[in-house]
């Protein structure tokens, strides 16, 4: 797992490094990893265009730095100072004895020398960075942003919090960040995800001075060490079964996307309880299928609950029905609705509960996700004492003790209707297996956020996806984090 840290976090744990190692030595370890991953991003380095946009902080003293290393292997380096008083003065000398140029920020020869550059490093603000860019920082962003160079953030890109992820108006953006001692939260959640591109971790020796991370983010290998394969002396009823209770005769849609999301997940057995009876059974023949209640489904290990299943009265005894039970449930859709006018209907469980809300899902339990979204996350579980998955470009998993995944794996492309059922039936098979693998739920419902990106980003190499896409692609995507070649798969290739 990747451990993710806000600003502070990383601060607290600097400063008896700092104070054990030689001053600058942190600096130059930062240097060092920063101009080795732009010599690979760059290929060959000799006679390359490098710009560093270089602030009044260390943030800009490692872009001088790093800048200084490149200009001695033959880079031709300019660096541009947004405040050429209080550039890092050591950074700066180092740079001008490798034969690298200065200019300030006001000079009208910046905007086009950052356009024509074959790197941008971005030096002028790191985790000091405090509120939106200011107008002179916007300016040398936009000419990075139109010119055509690989842009490279130092630590983190300017003009995000590097603890939530916040843009407050304009941010660098990055197709690579260089981030040094720990993952910051920023870099991969809200809109920093989006600013930061791919993310470079530099080791500066931070290690054992960070405190156990609280959020994290699950890597391929890690969701595989969640998966249970079957083995020999299992059947269908030792490996989970799933209840679904969703969609409806007139919109059998949620019922089908979830009921098949489940059956791919590969439990031992789905049954379905509903409205959507006729859909689930033409389009399901693996499913256990009945037009009754949860009553009549019979035993499962984990119940879904909500999508396309309306907010009517029965709707609504069913979900009071389930989460009666001591049953770990899965909240979503129109059951979040029903649930934010009963909030009580779930802090009374003792069962694990999971809810699955979008962002207006969220904010009828009382306060919009703000920009934030770990903290809203964190809040919600905390006050219903469940596991709360906010879903979105970065999906973020919370439980009521304050451990927070954070999904590395979406892709916009799951922006279309029905793949939020879909992540449903995922997570109610994971949840389904707890019994056999002992999984945490907060656990359980970031190895379905993974699995259900890994699922989009395998359907959307074919083109654009629909739902049902989703659910074709689960044994790859299954595959795919346990290392099992897709030419082993099966159907999932049709
Ligand atoms: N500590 C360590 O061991 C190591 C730290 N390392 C590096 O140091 C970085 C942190 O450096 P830092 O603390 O100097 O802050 P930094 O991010 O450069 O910015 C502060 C400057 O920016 C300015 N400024 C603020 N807001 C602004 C705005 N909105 N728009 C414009 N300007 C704004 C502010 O100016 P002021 O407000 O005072 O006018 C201040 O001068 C860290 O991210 C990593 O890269 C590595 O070398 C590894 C070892
Ligand atoms: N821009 C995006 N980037 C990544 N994932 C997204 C994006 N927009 C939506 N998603 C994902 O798509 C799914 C949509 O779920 P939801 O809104 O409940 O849809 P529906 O109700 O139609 O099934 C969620 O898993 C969400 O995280
Ligand atoms: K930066």
């Amino acid at each position: 797992m990747i451990g993710l840290y806000t600003a502070e976090e990383v601060r607290a744990a600097e400063a008896p490094l700092l104070a054990a190692t030689a001053e600058g030595a942190l600096m130059q370890r930062a240097a060092a990893g920063l101009a080795s991953v732009c010599g690979r991003l760059l290929g060959a380095v000799y006679g390359r265009r490098v710009a560093l946009l270089v602030g009044s902080g260390n943030n800009g003293g490692d872009a001088l730095f790093a800048g200084a290393r490149l200009a001695g292997r033959g880079a031709r380096v300019t660096a541009v100072l947004l405040d050429p008083e209080r550039a890092h003065p050591a950074g700066l000398s180092a740079l001008r004895r490798s034969g690298g140029r200065v200019l300030a920020a006001s000079d009208p020869a910046a905007p086009p020398l950052i356009g024509r550059a074959d790197l941008v490093l971005d030096g002028m603000l790191g985790i000091g960075g405090r509120g939106g860019l200011r107008r002179d920082a916007v300016e040398l962003t936009w000419a990075a942003a139109g010119g055509a160079g690989i842009a490279v953030a130092v630590d983190v890109p300017s003009g995000i919090d590097a603890s939530t992820g916040e843009v407050d108006g304009v941010a660098f953006p990055a197709m690579h960040t260089v981030t040094f001692g720990a993952v910051k939260r920023g870099l991969v959640v809200g809109e920093g995800r989006g600013h930061a591109g791919q993310v470079h971790l530099v080791e500066i020796g931070l290690g054992h001075h960070l405190p156990v991370a609280t959020a994290w983010q699950l890597t391929d290998a890690d969701v595989a060490a969640r998966l249970e394969p079957p083995s020999a002396g299992d059947d269908k009823y030792s490996q989970g079964v799933v209840g679904v209770l969703a969609g409806s005769a007139t919109y059998p849609g949620a019922a089908v996307l979830c009921t098949g999301a489940a059956l791919r997940t590969r439990p031992g057995l789905v049954r379905y309880a509903g409205g959507a009876a006729d859909g689930v059974r033409a389009a399901w023949p693996e499913a256990l299928v009945t037009e009754g209640g949860p009553g009549d489904a019979g035993r499962v290990q984990a119940w879904v609950v909500g999508p396309g299943g309306g907010t009517d009265e029965g709707a609504r005894a069913v979900l009071a029905e389930v989460l009666a039970t001591d049953l770990p449930v899965l909240v979503d859709a129109d059951a979040l609705t029903l649930l934010a006018r009963e909030p009580e209907l779930v802090r009374r469980r003792s069962a694990p509960t999971v809810l699955t809300p979008h962002d207006r899902e969220f904010e009828r339990f009382g306060t919009p996700v703000g920009t934030d979204r770990i903290g809203a996350a964190r809040r919600l579980a905390a006050d219903l004492g469940a596991v709360v998955l906010l879903k979105g470009d970065a999906t973020v998993v919370a439980d009521p003790g304050g451990t927070t995944f954070v999904n590395g794996t979406g892709t916009a492309d799951l922006a279309t209707a029905g793949t939020g059922d879909v992540l449903s039936g995922i997570a109610g098979a994971v949840l389904a297996t707890q019994g056999t693998t002992g999984l945490d739920t907060a656990e359980a419902a970031a190895v379905a956020a993974h699995l259900h990106g890994r699922a989009g980003r395998l359907a959307a190499r074919r083109g654009p996806l629909i739902a049902g896409d989703l659910v074709r692609r689960l044994p790859e995507a299954v595959g795919h984090v346990c290392g099992v070649p897709p030419a082993l798969l099966g159907d999932s290739q049709a």
